[in-house]
């Protein structure tokens, strides 16, 4: 996965106003070239739809598609890779199913969380959240801005090499000093989806991660 991708992914989450199929639309749109299809409470069939419709959309744009959650799907729908948390399946389990070919996202709390995850094979972590947020139930403890340096120099200590993306509340404002931190890029669903144009705002969004982000 190239390194440029990593710079900012859309997560999908459930809205009045707009699909899944829309919202990962207007991102694209607005040059997004991660999406994350993330449909809690789905069922199986119903994401695996879903799926099915926003993988050839992904491929017209070169965007990567992620799926949260289902290592399954991931597999039969040929999507590019998923993102696993502490409740879901083990990374390393993921890769014996899934093998090199596929992307593996975890998400990560503590520096402990990244070493237990850089072990299991993971190419990047989903590091939050940074703030309160209510696209999702059960936050983890909130890391602000001091939780993510402490993070990231703990890793350039212990030389792991690993993209860490910022989530959980992220709005454009506070972009800049995240990025400053020294993390790989941000991900994020609200903001977008809030905005008065999802396309223009993920435009903007990218716009200000690449004022900051320094390329390998
Ligand atoms: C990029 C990214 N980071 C973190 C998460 C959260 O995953 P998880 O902890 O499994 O929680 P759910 O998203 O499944 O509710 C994510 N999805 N993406
Ligand atoms: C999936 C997830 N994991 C931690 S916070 C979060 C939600 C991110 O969405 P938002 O940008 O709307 O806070
Ligand atoms: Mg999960």
């Amino acid at each position: 996965m190239e390194d440029k991708v990593m710079e900012l992914q859309f997560i999908t989450h459930y809205t009045d106003r707009y699909s899944y199929f829309d919202s990962a639309c207007m991102a694209l749109k607005g040059g997004c070239r991660w999406i994350q299809l993330r449909m809690k409470d789905a069922s199986e069939a119903e994401i695996t739809r879903e799926a099915l419709r926003i993988l050839p959309l992904c491929r017209e744009h070169g965007a990567t598609f992620i799926i949260d959650d289902h290592v399954e799907i991931v597999r039969k729908t040929g999507a590019d890779g998923v993102h696993l948390g502490k409740n879901d399946m083990p990374v390393d389990e993921a890769r014996k199913i899934l093998g090199k070919q596929f992307i593996i996202g975890g998400t990560a709390n503590t520096i402990e969380d990244v070493r237990r995850l850089h072990q299991a094979g993971t190419d990047y972590i989903g590091c939050g959240p940074f703030r309160f947020t209510t696209t999702k139930k059960n936050l983890s403890p909130i890391l602000g801005l001091d939780g993510y340096r402490n993070i990231v120099a703990t890793m350039k200590q212990e030389h792991i090499e690993l993209p860490i993306v910022a989530i959980g509340g992220i709005t454009c404002d506070d972009i800049p000093a995240i990025m400053q931190t020294g993390v790989s890029g941000i991900a994020l669903s609200g903001t977008i989806l809030r905005a008065d144009s999802p396309a223009e705002e993920t435009h903007r969004i990218l716009e200000e991660i690449r004022k900051y982000r320094t390329y390998k």
